[in-house]
């Protein structure tokens, strides 16, 4: 018997290309499972058997598609639609498409049904959109643009996403993309990079004389192809490229504060902006300062941090605070209340126009005395000081819930410092308890919400890592610019961290 292969992939072709009818619910597509048949991909093939085998997952229609993982709707002819949405396959998202007639259609008229599809499938946010994709081809140890074309491209194809790829070619590139991007020919900028490119991107448009209109427009985001991914482990909640695809198109822009960091004094003087974090003591020299034991990969902070506290490493310095709550019951309570309070205003906040009065700074230069409001941190701690981080999204880094209390836009910093002479098996015990961030429930970890501060390094070398970027060894002085970054959040907010439960 000869195998005729036209002819059976024509047939195939047929086969596969059937429609599957489906009932519409409020949640989704119920798919009615007349036979088992194939499926066509988003880029138009056919699943055949001259194709590897494919995954049962992939292979299958599912028997239910929400409208969280519809991508895009359209009309074939008067009768059918074909939907394309993700599968889940090993952990990860990927693109299907499925022809379909609806059973149950409440309106006769089809186009009308594709808008009313399309408008569940995007609830919380605009489909179609204009994108700028920045990615640092040497992010995630060379890793970004494979992870890129292999975990987000296609979702963004089936979700017909207008965007452009630009590829940084040196250190520092993204500072000049933000510096020089024609703001109007995108709504998002998406860095496919670990916490360098957003970083440089946001000072990239701190520096222009249109800083504000830059933030105002263009919603910020992350599709984790870096080592530090903080952005999208806190809004996206994961470290898989295409399921931060599938949030950066489907989920809510919320504004979050940046930090803005100032040094030098005079005509020296230097404002840059932070959106994760600032660290002097054991963290950043652990951070920036064992970039020689890259080699290492990420144990490389595990292994510094373990020597560092074993040594009882100090790094003296003197600190002054503006706190918003500085005891630990001050701090609960603040964070009750913001949280109810949030809740109810999340709407407003989203209307407020960012201005250039969003970017004053409000505090006295470095050379000024403090305001007298600020504290004074008590001398004996601070030339004791072993870790002083300070943070606006919870997780730092995979598995590292180091500010679970912190908040996207109220206004204020979390603090987390920890004094050298703790006797190690504590120390221990608080840094075991990062992951799920019940550290700062410990009696010798000082966990408070800030307004402002300034801290002068006192020890002879060592480092101060700003959003993980190595910053000149002088002083520096922090303060909050509110609401000026339009990013995306699941559910509009940064995700779960475990600390509302252990506020009574
Ligand atoms: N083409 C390039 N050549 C050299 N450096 C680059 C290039 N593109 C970007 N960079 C730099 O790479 C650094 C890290 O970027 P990013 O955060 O995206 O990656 P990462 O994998 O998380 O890196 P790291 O582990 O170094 O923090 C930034 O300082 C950025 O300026």
């Amino acid at each position: 018997m000869t195998f005729d292969l036209v002819s059976s992939v024509s047939f195939m072709r047929n086969f596969a290309l059937k429609t599957k009818k489906t009932i519409l619910t409020d949640e989704g597509l119920i798919i009615k499972n007349e036979q088992k048949d194939f499926e066509q991909n988003a880029d138009g093939s056919i699943l055949t058997i001259c194709s590897p085998a494919p995954s049962s997952e992939h292979r299958h229609v599912p028997e239910f598609i929400s409208f969280k993982k519809i991508l895009w709707v359209q009309k074939i002819d008067d009768e059918v639609l074909e939907i394309s949405y993700v599968v889940s396959k090993n952990h990860k998202l990927i693109p299907a498409t499925l022809l379909t007639i609806i059973e149950n259609p409440p309106i006769a008229n089809l186009d009308a049904l594709v808008d009313r599809l399309m408008k569940k499938s995007y609830e919380n946010s605009s489909p179609a959109k204009n994108m700028l994709i920045i990615i640092n081809p040497h992010g995630g140890q060379g890793k970004a643009l494979r992870l890129f074309n292999d975990r987000c491209r296609a979702i963004l194809d089936a979700a017909h996403v207008n965007y452009e790829v630009m590829e940084t070619s040196y250190h520092r590139h993204a500072v000049d993309i933000g510096k020089n991007l024609d703001i109007n020919k995108y709504e998002i900028i998406t860095c496919a990079s670990g916490d360098g490119i957003p970083h440089e991107f946001i000072n990239g448009l701190y520096m222009r004389e249109d800083r504000d209109e830059c933030f105002n427009k263009l919603i910020i985001t992350q599709l984790p192809c870096g080592s530090g991914n903080a952005m999208s482990i806190s809004c996206h909640g994961s470290l898989e490229p295409s399921i931060a695809t599938l949030s950066t198109l489907k989920n809510k822009v919320v504004k979050t504060d940046l930090m803005a960091v100032t040094q030098g004094i005079g005509s020296e003087e230097v404002t840059k902006l932070s959106f994760v974090s600032q660290a002097y003591g054991i963290i950043a020299d652990c951070d920036v300062g064992t970039d020689w034991l890259r080699f290492i990969g990420p144990s490389r902070f595990e292994l510094g941090v373990t020597l560092k506290v074993l040594f009882r490493s100090k790094y003296p310095c003197d600190i002054a605070i503006k706190y918003a709550a500085k005891a630990k019951h001050d701090l609960n309570e603040y964070y009750s209340d913001h949280v109810n309070k949030n809740n109810l205003n999340n709407q407003s906040q989203k209307d407020e126009t960012i201005t250039k009065e969003n970017f004053k700074i409000k505090f006295p230069k470095l050379d000024d005395a403090v305001p007298s409001d600020w504290e004074i941190y008590d001398h004996e701690s601070s030339k004791n000081l072993g870790v002083f981080y300070v943070g606006k999204m919870p997780y730092v880094s995979k598995d590292t819930n180091f500010f679970p209390a912190a908040l996207p836009n109220d206004g204020t910093m979390d603090l987390v410092v920890m004094d050298s002479r703790t006797n190690i098996l504590s120390t221990a015990c608080a840094l075991l308890s990062v992951e799920k961030g019940t550290h700062v429930l410990r009696k010798e970890v000082q966990h408070s919400k800030i307004l402002a501060y300034r801290l002068v390094p006192k020890a002879a070398k060592s480092y101060i890592s700003i959003d993980g970027e190595s910053f000149p060894f002088e002083p520096f002085q922090v303060e909050i610019f509110p609401g000026t970054l339009k990013t995306i959040m699941n559910d509009g907010s940064y995700i779960p961290t475990g600390f509302s439960a252990t506020v009574k």
